[in-house]
């Protein structure tokens, strides 16, 4: 023992300068991050303000949104909630940050570059204002409102096959157990749909169950997000990582191949209609350009990742706000009955774009249940932001989890109150935004609401559903992990086919 102490000094004499250095260095870094950097004055933790770790672990923690809300409700209105990063909640600020501008806040990188396979940026993905312009003009013409109608086929054959598997269901497991569990289901419809216009071929998880491309891209997609903040995860060689490393390969492989096949059946005259189709038919005039194969494959995987969890978790939510409360789903099954009475007859989507209360129902789903009201960070230019300047590089967001919950615009709000929605004020467009605004809004947001009406009319017109009494809000509080979705993956209903004389 005495031996080992004689040892000590001169490794004391090396470390213990350089300890105080770090010590010291760390010290200064919190006191001016806390007192003297130029976001010093906004309030926050003072945890957040000297680190960034603070957010990270909320994000972790899968309680990004709920941490920041509540940072809103004690802080107010714009929250410091990183040594760089201020979140707002107020309306002038979504479009100082979001909006068309001469001088935009651009996506942040740190955030969106975690979300790619080839190293290619897709529509969602990309930082950069040009490409991304470039990438929305050549996507622009069949994701408009008229463009997703070409779609309304290949729709209804899934929704049929749905609402075919439900009916076939509900006698089998009525003798002893009448309920249907629609969680898993209706993330498989949305499957189904999506990498049916995206690759063009169904993963067909409906009829054929488990499939190997759907698996890696959840496996891949469910971990990326990270790469952008952690760029060394990429390289981690265990568990979800290196499942997500060994992932992306085939991914890429898998969605190549269902290119090739595609052309080919393209050049034989025997393709569908798609987004794929559209993709590879652009042509962007401006800069005389099409979508590169990596592109198109950046595209394509991100149209699954964007827009298949999304509609259906707000399918999942709108079916179970309705389902509580007796006499908001009367009035909606009336109108819909009434409008589509003929059980032999699809539901047709110009008809049910114009059902008002339906329109409401889903205003406030996407209200109160959004699937991504999360944080959607961009970088200031060096501008005023929500009426104060703001510093270039300061990484700036605005919450809709937030303020589609403000209590001045929103009456109880946190009461499901379809009937807000039939006279909505100017106040209520702006802070509501569901599919966020401005040029970087939703690109799919048509193509949702087309799914979404469809499939909700088609099930109240063919089915008499009420919630199962298993089914708990505790069940039902949103997971926060980017998009935001049933805690227990679970939604029992009952299900019984109508019959109309
Ligand atoms: C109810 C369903 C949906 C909701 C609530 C929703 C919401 C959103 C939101 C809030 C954003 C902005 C995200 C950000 O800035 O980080 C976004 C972007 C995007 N969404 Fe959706 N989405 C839905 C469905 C879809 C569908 C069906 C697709 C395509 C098949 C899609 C594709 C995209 C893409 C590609 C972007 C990036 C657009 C860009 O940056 O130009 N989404 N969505």
């Amino acid at each position: 023992m005495f031996y080992a102490l004689t040892l000590t000094p001169p490794y004391v004499s090396l470390w213990a300068p350089l300890g105080l250095l770090a010590a010291l260095s760390i010290l200064y870094a919190a006191i001016y991050r806390a007192f003297f950097h130029p976001l010093a004055k906004y309030p926050g933790p003072l945890l957040a303000k000297v680190t960034g770790l603070y957010m990270v672990n909320q994000a972790i923690r899968c309680r990004d949104t709920y941490t920041r809300y509540e940072l809103h409700q004690r802080y107010g209105k714009v929250v410091r909630t990183g040594p760089n990063e201020l979140c707002f909640a107020d309306a002038a600020s979504i479009k100082d940050i979001y909006g068309q501008s001469s001088e935009p806040c651009l996506k942040a990188p740190y955030f969106y570059d975690g979300f790619t396979l080839t190293g290619t940026s897709s529509v969602f993905s990309s930082t950069d204002r040009i490409g991304h312009a470039r990438m929305r003009r050549l996507l622009s013409h069949g994701f408009s409102e008229r463009g997703v109608l070409c779609f309304h086929d290949e729709i209804r054959i899934m929704v049929e096959r749905y609402l075919s598997i439900m009916s076939q269901s509900t006698p089998t497991i009525a003798k002893t157990e009448p309920a249907v569990e629609l969680h898993d289901l209706t993330h498989n419809l949305f499957l189904d749909i999506t990498s049916q216009l995206s690759f063009g071929k169904s993963f067909d998880i409906l009829i054929g169950g488990d499939h190997d491309g759907a698996r890696d891209i959840e496996t891949y997609f469910n971990i990326c997000p990270l790469f952008g903040v952690f760029p060394v995860a990429r390289y981690l060689p265990f568990g979800p990582f290196k499942a997500a490393r060994k992932a992306q390969p085939r991914i890429i492989r898998f969605v190549r191949s269902c290119i090739d096949d595609f052309k080919v059946r393209l050049s034989q005259g025997t393709s569908q209609a798609g987004l794929l189709r559209l993709m590879v038919e652009a042509k962007d005039e401006e800069t005389n350009s099409s979508f590169s194969v990596n592109e198109l494959i950046e595209n394509a995987v991100i149209f699954i990742i964007a827009g298949s969890g999304t509609t259906a978790a707000t399918l999942l939510y709108l079916l179970y706000e309705v389902g509580r409360r007796l006499e908001i789903q009367g009035k909606l099954e009336r109108e819909v009955r009434a409008t589509f009475p003929d059980l032999d007859a699809f539901p047709d989507f110009e008809t049910a774009t114009k059902l008002p209360y339906l329109n409401c129902v889903v205003q406030e789903v996407l209200r109160l249940r959004a699937p991504i009201p999360t944080v959607a960070p961009r970088v200031s230019p060096g501008k005023v932001i929500g009426g104060e300047y703001v510093p270039a590089g300061t990484i700036v967001s605005n919450l809709a989890y937030t303020t589609q919950r403000d209590g001045s615009v929103f009456h109880n709000p946190d009461s499901f109150i379809p009937e807000r929605w039939e006279h909505p004020t100017a106040e209520m467009k702006v802070m509501h935004r569901p599919f966020s605004t401005g040029p970087r809004n939703c690109v799919g947001m048509h193509l949702a609401r087309v799914q979404l009406l469809l499939t909700v009319c088609a099930l109240y017109q063919r089915f008499e559903i009420s919630l199962d009494p298993r089914m708990t809000e505790d069940m039902m509080v949103q997971r926060d992990q980017g998009v935001m979705t049933p805690v227990a993956k679970q939604l029992w209903v009952r299900i019984r086919p109508r019959k109309v004389d």
